[in-house]
């Protein structure tokens, strides 16, 4: 019964270092395989997700040697190509899906389990499907396993009717093996889009324009050795900046990307923080009670879904009535019912969350949802008067390295316990 307790109360005061993006890491991981040279890869966040993919990765074939903590070199020599991406864990996440796209491109076949992934709506890969068609591979769906085979992969004109990061990232990969020249339209232009892209290229890939709504691929033979450092984890970044913002701290965040945060810092500056931005970091403060805004989520550089329950705790502390409309996964407001119990006021009809400011939460026991969700009430329980506890927290560790010891190190009083013994020693210990 692994959970967090909270009390809450502390602002979040000093410094955290963000580590690398789980969601460029994941596809970078994934796309390492489609070389039998060596690639050397730093800044990989030692997160579940990326721990399941590895497993998965060794499983086939793949030489996976953990040289750091956070630095893994990878060569895809011994990959059987007639292999199976089978385990129980890696139907549980959905970045198993981008080895479709690196094995097809590699061997003209692949053959792995469907994906998982949070709950947070219809999670449909057709658009994977048609641009894996249109370069020419077969595919089958068939006992919960994916197979896309080809004789050839063939460049082609792809329009995504729908802006995908999957989509985009696994297609991009597979054309880049293929042969002739893709262009993929209406393309989702991410942070971790581009570094896949550079990933790729620093193999030997041709790929242009990624971070645009059109890519052009020249598809290339065999891929080489590289070296590569992931970007930092945008969406980590923005949890401990609502952090700051929610328990009236100050934070300076540090190895980020700014220009990646901006839609973030002006949700933030407009309803009354202070965000102040250096090279590759950011300060950000509270001081007095917040303001109501209205937020849409959109694909970058839009406002993030990721970052929509986060910013929503964050709202429900302000004065006035903040309105959120979630356009990307029509299910992702199931942490309201836990909020509620706080204290929050949030009236949700379909994709749309009306949300009235309360002056602060109480402390109560809540569930995790989903990733994102279970930061956003670790959030909220770090800003709430009394003690929070918050279980399901294995979908929190999917995401967050060292989540808990991070907010400690801000002043949070945040224990990982595993009985309700413990619970209440903390209880007893902190008063
Ligand atoms: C591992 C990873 O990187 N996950 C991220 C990725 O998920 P993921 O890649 O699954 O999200 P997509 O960008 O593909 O999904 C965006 C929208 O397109 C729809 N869609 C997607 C593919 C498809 O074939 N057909 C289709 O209709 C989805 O249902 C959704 O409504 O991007 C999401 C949007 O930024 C993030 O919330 C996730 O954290
Ligand atoms: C939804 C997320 O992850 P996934 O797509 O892996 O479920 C996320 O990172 O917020």
């Amino acid at each position: 019964m692994e959970q967090y307790i909270i009390k809450g109360g502390n602002p979040l005061v000093g410094e955290v270092v963000i580590g690398g993006a789980k969601n460029a890491a994941l596809p970078v991981l994934a796309a390492a395989v489609m070389t039998d040279g060596k690639c050397m890869i730093d800044n990989m966040p030692d997160v579940r997700d990326i721990n399941v993919l590895l497993q998965a990765m060794q499983e086939i074939g793949a030489d996976i040697d953990r040289t750091g903590k956070h630095e893994v070199t990878i060569s895809g020599k011994g990959i059987h190509p007639e292999c199976d991406v089978d385990n129980e864990f890696i139907r549980k996440i959905r970045a198993s899906y981008y080895l479709i796209g690196a094995l097809l491109g590699k061997y003209k076949r692949a053959r792995v389990a469907l994906p998982g992934g949070c709950e947070i709506g219809s999670r449909p890969i057709d658009q994977h499907i048609k641009g894996f068609k249109m370069l020419g591979a077969e595919i089958e769906i068939e006992n919960g396993m994916i197979s896309a085979t080809a004789k050839e992969l063939r460049g082609a004109h792809i329009y995504m009717d729908v802006v995908s990061v999957g989509a985009t990232i696994n297609v991009m990969m597979a054309a880049s093996l293929a042969k002739g020249n893709t262009i993929i339209e209406n393309a989702a232009k991410e942070p971790h889009v581009v570094d896949v892209a550079n990933f790729l290229n620093s193999m030997g890939a041709k790929i242009r324009g990624a971070g645009t709504d059109v890519i052009r691929i020249k598809g290339v033979e065999r891929f080489g050795d590289c070296q590569y450092s992931i970007i930092p984890d945008q969406i980590e970044a923005g949890t401990f900046m609502t952090a700051a913002v929610a328990t009236k701290g100050d934070i300076m965040i540090k190895n980020v990307i700014p220009k990646h945060l901006e839609a973030i810092s002006a949700k933030l500056i407009e309803i009354g923080a202070e965000v102040v931005e250096f090279d590759d970091a950011v300060r950000v403060s509270a001081t007095k009670r917040l303001e109501s805004t209205n937020i849409k989520t959109l694909p970058y550089p839009g406002f993030p879904t990721d970052m929509q329950p986060q910013m929503a705790v964050t709202l429900a502390l302000s004065n006035g009535t903040s309105v959120i409309s979630e356009s990307i996964f029509e299910n992702r407001f199931r942490y309201v019912d836990e909020l509620t119990k706080m204290g929050a006021t949030i009236q949700v009809d379909g994709r749309t969350a009306i949300i009235s400011g309360v002056e602060g939460f109480t402390g109560a026991d809540v569930h995790a949802p989903d990733l994102r969700a279970g930061a956003a009430l670790v959030i909220a329980g770090l800003s709430a008067k009394g003690f929070t506890t918050v279980s399901d927290i294995g979908y929190i560790y999917r995401g967050y390295e060292q989540f808990e010891q991070k907010l400690t190190q801000l002043g949070g009083e945040i224990q990982l316990v595993n009985s309700e013994k413990e619970v209440a020693k903390f209880k007893l210990k902190i008063g």
